[in-house]
């Protein structure tokens, strides 16, 4: 599988779960701004989860000089399910935020759906998933991703790759289906750590203290393969947002 690439990891630490998402909303305006005004548009991976979920919200009250017009928005991981379904994350995000937003639809990409396109089975869709990738990027292989926001579980799970799965160690493919995740739905869509490690920006929202374990694993090197968190790189920044719950198994210093 492939290796992380080396990028410096920051933990920025906030008192409880709504500074976390505050503070990740305010970064993630910036970073969209700031990537509009270098290269025109931004290219955004959303991550589900309470967390995830929650900082679109904020995004949503406070969007700052964002041009809608010009930012492309792809998912992490979706649960395979029929369109519109509430546990969806696109279905989640839409009501936090993108329904909100004057945002071109072309411009949100979503995993296909449980029947949607004929999709029957997560590596359908999965594969539909890479080639609309492919067709937003420069060379065929995914866009320039700006910013991939991840939720984690306490296991150090991303996406909806788990330790000791295929997907996981999956070494070329972007995007993979999964039938058994070991987290309900089963079934899933997921981008993988290569296509994880493509991003120039890497940020984890994490809260609580059934996650500080994996947190710490994660933050000291462990192998993705049993914490997955650990293969989050991005190529120029990995940005951990915990609250102090979450980080009470780092090293103090
Ligand atoms: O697909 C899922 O089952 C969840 O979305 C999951 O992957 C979630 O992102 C993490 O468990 C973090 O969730 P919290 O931010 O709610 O802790």
């Amino acid at each position: 599988m492939s290796e992380p690439v080396s990028a410096p990891t920051e933990v920025l630490t906030f008192a409880d779960p709504d500074a976390v998402a505050r503070a990740a909303a305010k970064a993630f305006v910036d970073a969209v701004v700031a990537a509009q005004r270098e290269r025109l548009q931004a290219h955004v991976v959303l991550t589900g989860g309470g967390t995830g979920i929650a900082m679109l919200e904020h995004v949503g009250r406070d969007q700052g000089g964002i041009d809608w017009s010009a930012v492309n928005v792809y998912f992490g991981d979706e649960r395979f399910l029929p369109a519109g379904d509430p546990d969806r994350n696109e279905v989640q995000a839409r009501a936090a935020l993108l329904d909100h937003v004057p945002i071109d639809p072309a411009r949100i990409h979503t995993m296909p759906a449980l029947g949607e396109d004929g999709c029957a089975t997560p590596a359908e869709s999965a594969e539909r998933y890479a080639r609309r990738l492919a067709a937003q990027s420069a060379d065929g292989s995914l866009p320039d991703f700006d910013v991939h926001l991840l939720g984690m579980g306490g296991e150090g799970h991303i996406n909806s790759l788990f330790p000791h799965t295929d997907a996981v160690r999956e070494p070329d493919r972007f995007v993979v289906g999964v039938e058994d995740s070991p987290k309900p739905p089963p079934a899933r869509v997921t981008l993988t750590l290569p296509a994880v490690q493509r991003a120039r920006q890497v940020w984890l929202l994490v809260t609580g203290e059934n996650k500080a374990d994996a947190v710490a694993a994660a933050i000291a090197g462990a192998n993705p393969e049993e914490i997955p968190a650990a293969g989050a790189v991005g190529r120029e920044r990995t940005v951990w947002f915990v609250d102090t719950a979450a980080a009470v198994a780092l090293p103090k210093s």
